[in-house]
């Protein structure tokens, strides 16, 4: 068997983690023949709680996990480690944008990419799913000036798995039978969840989403408002946001850039180089595909009038939302 990847979820002893750690160390992310190393990262106030999800997972009895490190010290906590799942943040309240959580989370991510910058391998694979997801990923980059750019990305996953799921439904066809629909931009409402280039098999031939739907008032306003608010709507109704499908898509977004999605699109929040006319050093979500565990943007797609004002106002946010987070970094 391989020799165990040492893989960090912070947030341990939150509720997101509290699904990935079972998904990690099941072999969900990383495949049925690799053993996992967890290092699980939590503030000092919360070790008695962290305590007991390590107790958990000893009685889980899951064959590949090889070790449990439970521990409040950011550097022991990325030490080699391959791969990071940024998890540990405040989560927004009913009422709130995720832009508000910016001043009290993007600090955590500031000092974490410090760490990351001193203990963690240089190719680890960093997934920032705290909350603002994309802002707080450029900050911790910023802050891990020895680890390549392109290892930092934020996660646009579970938006891309709403989308998905919603045209599925609309079209009445299994989920696994839709794909390359796309999230561009921020993780917040002013994302774009585009369906003008998916792809679903009906009847048992492959069809453009938008023929099949044939009704392009609904993708542009009932499909992209749902999805842009659907975070909201679970804070509705469970009084919490979404923790289980959070946690399959961060599952999602990782084993897909280890071991890759062939032809399949899939959505993530990578550092702009400024394709498709959007500002550069912002992470914006874009359509990749990944191979060797480097994603590359999908190139050369057409952007409409409409796709173009719906990126624009997107990163026009993501640019004042790092504005915002350099001031509060100065401190
Ligand atoms: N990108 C996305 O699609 C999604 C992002 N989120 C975000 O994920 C974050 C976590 O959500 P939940 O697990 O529901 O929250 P939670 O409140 O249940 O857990 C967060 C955990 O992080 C810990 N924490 C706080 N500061 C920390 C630090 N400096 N280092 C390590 N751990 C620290 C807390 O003690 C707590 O145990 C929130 O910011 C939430 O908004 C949630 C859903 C989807
Ligand atoms: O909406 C929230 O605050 C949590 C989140 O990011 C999501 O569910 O997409």
């Amino acid at each position: 068997m391989a020799a165990p990847v040492k893989v960090v979820i912070t947030g341990a002893a939150g509720q997101i983690a509290y699904s990935l750690v079972y998904q990690v160390a099941s072999g969900a992310v990383f495949g049925p023949d690799q053993p996992v190393f967890l290092h699980l990262l939590d503030i000092a106030p919360m070790m008695g709680v962290l305590e007991g999800v390590v107790m958990e997972l000893a009685d889980c009895a899951l064959p590949l996990l090889a070790g449990v490190l439970p521990t409040a010290n950011p550097e022991e906590a990325f030490k080699d480690v391959s791969a990071a799942f940024l998890v540990g943040a405040m989560p927004r309240r009913e009422g709130m944008e995720r832009k508000d959580l910016l001043s009290a989370n993007v600090r955590i991510f500031k000092e974490q990419g410090q760490a990351l910058d001193k203990v963690a391998r240089k190719d680890v694979k960093v997934l920032v799913v705290g909350n603002p997801a994309n802002t707080n990923a450029l900050i911790c980059s910023k802050y891990a000036p020895s680890i390549p750019k392109e290892n930092f990305t934020a996660m646009t996953r579970l938006d891309q798995n709403r989308a998905q799921s919603q045209l599925a439904a609309k079209l009445g066809v299994p989920v696994r039978d839709v794909k390359n629909v796309v999230i561009w931009g921020n993780h917040s409402s002013t994302q774009f969840p585009d369906a003008s280039n998916a792809v679903a098999v009906i009847g048992g031939a492959q069809k453009p989403v938008p023929a099949a739907i044939n009704d392009d008032e609904y993708l542009k306003t009932s499909f992209v408002t749902t999805v842009q608010k659907r975070g909201a709507a679970v804070i509705a109704a469970r009084k919490m946001s979404s923790a289980l499908s959070a946690a399959k898509a961060a599952s999602d977004h990782m084993r897909d850039w280890f071991l890759g999605t062939g032809d399949r699109w899939v959505s993530m929040g990578v550092v702009s180089d400024g394709s498709y006319g959007t500002p550069r050093d912002i992470v914006f979500s874009f359509p990749v595909t990944i191979s060797g565990g480097k994603w590359k943007i999908v190139e050369g797609l057409t952007i409409s009038d409409f796709a173009r004002q719906m990126l624009d106002a997107t990163g026009k946010e993501l640019v004042e939302e790092k504005q915002d987070a350099l001031d509060v970094c100065k401190d």
